[in-house]
């Protein structure tokens, strides 16, 4: 790097910071960021000299932002230094080491979220502040009240400042931005933007409504006489704070690592975004010794995780329709590496999506990939456009059999059901194993037997021979012997994969389950009252099954009859009592759950429904009936008390 690249590099860096913690919508990647920030720092270590005032690495990034009244923390506030690899942490021990020997380490998740400042006395929380540049920050105390996991009075009498991160987890982020996409209002990037969004409002009500959550990782200001960070944070847990997923104390470089692989492992099933593991000094008197630099504390270090977040290039936006004829647009785009799985596709959800984000073929984008899922574009880099960007236009016609669409809501529909694409995937999906679980009938398989002919509908499937699979390129007679034998074995299947295969919209595999347990082979002939009776199963899902099985009823008798689906065991006999082959229902609040006493009674051989029609021989209530009793009354249906059910079968 030459002098005037460094200055550019600073430039570029106070500008994506200023993206990124100002208006909480970063335009570029961490990766990124990271690395322009490492050069810079490289830079700066060979020429002290020319170090810049306003380059990162000289402060703590956050801005204090207009419109909210400042506040100055009582101590500084820090960053940490960032690490990447196990050799840059045998590195960072080794300096370690060189100050203080024989020194633990405290290991802890790094939440990605806005960091903050507590300060209680008295026991009372007093200010909540962020992070800001270190020394100042805003002062958001009447927002921080609205967290519901911010103790607004604390055990801890003494003058304490309790620092940590406020996230917003997963699961509420999803939530957030499907709000967000409904109203028409930008959705946001990643949690951590989310959180330091809904932290800065102005309006505490807005912060209020986004359930954030608050995470402490250290002490400020304390009179605390613990020797070990450990037994500080447990102390502040206690206080009634919530506790980390996961931490440890470690002795040095193989158990870090261990913890690291551990913690990186795990991430995905904890609620809130990681972004890497913090290790720290764990004795207190070894922190003080060693201190800190202009920024960070020499006695911790942030041990990243590998980015899930990266820029790629949108090659192509193309069509597909899946088995109930909607049309998804996928992004195709140039392959990048995430996490060691090459990306090439992101989901795209809808064209109003694509509308929203204006995403253009040829665009710049940041992709992320979390868990298993298909990546999604975060971000448009519209700063990088050229103009040779297309957009692309809504679908009228089908991409695959050409009929004209039908615009549902967001969803786009191809109508026509013996449109291939929608018949393809359904003999996927037949095939899948949360259906009948066929081996050896992937996409690539069920394509080449529609394309030859031979498999045009699921039934088909059962007139597969030797002889025609011998004749498909690629089939030897291992290959159309197992693909055989995997057929043959779906037979006698559980009766609710068998109804979960037929792909019924809105009955999944839980519906399944429940038409099988009540209905057993009676499931074609039942009425919209009997399938609403079964808890659990609404007017939308009752109407959509019936409408499947009176316009496919042939075809499902012809797939019983050579599935033979096994309904599931009936119970043993009960022996007689009053309520045996009766139909129930249970309202109100009983002297004991409710569920206990519905097994009780389908023990005795009661068939327990939701709800109450003129089949209902009994309708049992205990306190605070409500509906059902009425309605019940009003059909003349029987009603007893919890008691009286009792005395009956005394
Ligand atoms: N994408 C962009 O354009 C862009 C711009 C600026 C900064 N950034 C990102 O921000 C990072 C630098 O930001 P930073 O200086 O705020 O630091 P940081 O986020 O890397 O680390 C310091 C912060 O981590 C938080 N933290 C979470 N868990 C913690 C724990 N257990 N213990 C201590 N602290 C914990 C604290 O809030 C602390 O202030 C960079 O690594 C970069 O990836 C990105
Ligand atoms: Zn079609």
């Amino acid at each position: 790097m030459k002098k005037d690249e460094y200055k550019q590099a600073v430039e570029k860096l106070n500008l994506w910071a200023y993206h990124y913690y100002v208006l909480d919508d970063p335009i570029m990647t961490d990766e990124v960021y990271d690395r322009l920030y490492k050069e810079v720092e490289e830079y700066e270590a060979a020429h002290p000299e020319d170090v810049l005032k306003d380059s990162p690495t000289q402060r703590v990034g956050d801005v204090v932002s207009e419109g909210f009244v400042k506040a100055k923390h009582l101590s500084r506030m820090w960053s940490l230094e960032d690490i990447f690899n196990a050799e840059e942490l045998k590195k960072w021990l080794e300096k370690t080491y060189r100050l203080d020997k024989n020194v633990t380490f405290y290991c802890e998740p790094k939440y990605d979220g806005a960091s903050l400042n507590l300060i209680y006395e008295n026991g009372e929380l007093q200010k909540g502040i962020t992070r800001g540049d270190g020394t100042v920050g805003e002062l958001i105390t009447q927002n921080v009240k609205t967290i519901r996991t911010i103790p607004l009075s604390i055990e801890h009498k003494e003058l304490i400042e309790i620092r940590g991160e406020v996230v917003i987890f997963k699961d509420e982020f999803d939530k957030i931005n499907k709000e967000r996409l409904k109203k028409g209002e930008p959705p946001f990037a990643n949690p951590r933007n989310a959180a330091a969004g809904s932290l800065r409002q102005l309006d505490p009500s807005i912060t209020a409504k986004r359930n954030l959550v608050f995470l402490p990782y250290g002490v400020g200001v304390n009179s605390l006489a613990h020797k070990l960070l450990s037994d500080k944070m447990s102390y502040i847990y206690k206080l009634g704070f919530r506790e980390p997923p996961l931490r440890a104390v470690t002795k040095g470089y193989d158990e870090i690592e261990a913890m690291y692989e551990r913690m990186k492992e795990e991430r995905e099933s904890y609620p809130m975004m990681l972004d890497g593991m913090v290790v720290k000094v764990n004795e207190i008197a070894a922190q003080i010794d060693m201190g800190y630099t202009v920024k960070v504390p020499r006695w911790a270090v942030a041990y990243k995780f590998p980015a899930v977040e990266k820029i790629t290039r949108v090659k192509d936006i193309i069509l597909q329709v899946g088995r109930t004829g909607v049309v998804t647009p996928v992004a195709v785009v140039e392959p990048t590496e995430i996490e060691g799985a090459v990306v090439e596709r992101a989901t795209l959800h809808n064209f109003d999506e694509i509308e929203r984000m204006d995403i253009r073929i040829g665009d710049k984008v940041i992709i992320l990939r979390s868990g298993d899922v298909i990546p999604k574009i975060v971000k448009v880099l519209t700063q990088e456009r050229d103009g040779s960007e297309k957009k692309v236009e809504r679908p009228t016609h089908c991409p695959v059999c050409g009929s004209e669409l039908l615009q549902e809501d967001v969803l786009i529909k191809c109508q026509n059901l013996t449109c291939e694409a929608r018949v393809v995937n359904s003999i996927i999906y037949f095939a899948s194993k949360q259906c009948l679980n066929i081996d050896g009938l992937g996409n690539k398989i069920v394509e080449q037997l529609f394309n030859a002919g031979l498999v045009r509908s699921v039934l088909d499937l059962f007139d597969l021979s030797m002889e025609k699979l011998l004749q498909l390129e690629g089939f030897k007679e291992k290959k159309a012997k197992n693909l055989l034998s995997a057929i043959e074995s779906a037979k006698g299947c559980e009766l609710w994969r068998f109804i979960n295969a037929l792909g019924i919209e809105h009955i999944g595999e839980v519906a399944s389950k429940m038409i099988a347990e009540a209905f057993g082979l009676e499931y074609l002939h039942v009425t919209q009252e009997q399938l609403v009776g079964i808890d659990g199963i609404g007017e939308e899902m009752a109407q959509s099954y019936l409408e499947f099985m009176r316009v496919n009823e042939e075809t499902v008798v012809k797939l019983q009859e050579i599935l033979q689906p096994v309904p599931p065991k009936k119970r043993a006999e009960a022996q007689e009592n009053p309520f045996k082959g009766k139909t129930v229902v249970l309202t109100g609040t009983m002297s004991e759950p409710r569920p206990l006493i519905k097994e009780r009674l389908e023990a005795l051989g009661a068939k327990v429904s939701g709800s109450v029609s003129k089949k209902t021989d009994y309708l049992i209530y205990g306190e605070d009936a409500g509906s059902k009793y009425d309605k019940a009354l009003s059909l003349g249906v029987k009603t007893l008390k919890e008691e009286e059910m009792k005395e009956m079968l005394a």
